[in-house]
């Protein structure tokens, strides 16, 4: 099965639009729960036991594992997801972006070392350094395109003067994936929450593209004005939260704290489909 009819399937069955993300920083972690490379592993097993029926989708960001040596225990962890909600697909958020044979290793260890069902990729030196990627038959492929972060602005926002009509970077982007660049069916775009006309305009110019959405929660992006900027019936959105749900409460109860923070999240976001 593709990752989008994968994607559409969990929305379908868990009646979700968000995106788990796992960011586990041991810092954080309430006491009894190891600091080191196997509680990163643990604490992520027990929030997706405690989320698995409220999510559309689970996204691990690979810094947070390989900071802490933690590679081996995002296999694992990967693995225990299929265990714990076979239908929910993973999406290792790793923003790669390279020449096309390092892209080829690049998108090996996503798919086969981790077996992702989707990456973020950072499409920034071009085409060439996205297809590798789309040689995985079914795996989809986020391009970073409007970011959340305040500085998305230093080069997404600017305009391209040798483009026709002269759009925005991001804009051309949008253009670029929903056209020609998307040769296996399987792209989609991350755009930020904090950004909802971005969103509006993103979505006007790859109307059935998956969008990725992170930014609500810890970014403060605003839940309704993203699913009404970017939700329609062609073109999927999965709304991502991180430690708003990993860190609803520091201590022994954070479990049940992040399922009701996601229990929250994702009704809140139910609510504003129109
Ligand atoms: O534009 C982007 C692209 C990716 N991210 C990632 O999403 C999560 C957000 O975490 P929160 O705790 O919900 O803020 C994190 O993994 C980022 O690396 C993003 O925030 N913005």
């Amino acid at each position: 099965m593709s990752f989008i009819d994968q994607l559409r399937q969990a929305q379908q069955q868990n009646q979700s639009l968000l995106c788990v993300g796992l960011d586990p920083e041991p810092s954080r972690f309430p006491a009894g729960v190891a600091r080191n490379a196997e509680g990163i592993h643990d604490f992520c097993v027990a929030v997706a036991e405690a989320t698995h029926d409220l999510a559309c989708a689970f996204k691990p960001q690979i810094a947070y594992f390989a900071a802490h040596r933690a590679e081996g225990q995002l296999e694992r962890l990967i693995a225990r997801l299929r265990q714990i909600a076979p239908q929910v697909p993973v999406i290792l958020d790793a923003k790669r972006g390279d020449i096309g044979s390092t892209a080829e290793q690049y998108a090996r260890e996503a798919f086969e070392r981790y077996g992702a069902d989707a990456v973020t990729l950072s499409p920034f030196m071009g085409f060439d350094s996205v297809a590798p990627y789309l040689k995985y038959e079914g795996k989809g492929a986020f391009l970073l395109c409007r970011t959340s972060n305040p500085g998305g602005d230093d080069l997404q926002n600017q305009r391209l003067a040798d483009v026709p009509g002269q759009p925005r970077l991001y804009e051309h982007l949008a253009r670029l994936a929903q056209g020609p660049w998307n040769t296996n069916g399987q792209l989609g775009l991350v755009v930020g929450a904090t950004y909802p006309a971005e969103i509006e305009r993103v979505r006007a110019l790859a109307p059935t593209l998956p969008l990725l959405i992170p930014g609500v929660g810890a970014q403060g992006g605003d839940a309704l004005a993203t699913v009404r900027a970017g939700w329609r019936e062609a073109g999927p959105i999965v709304v991502n939260s991180s430690r708003a749900i990993l860190y609803a409460s520091g201590g022994a109860d954070f479990a049940t704290a992040a399922r009701a923070a996601a229990q929250a999240t994702r009704d809140q976001l139910n609510a504003a489909r129109p």
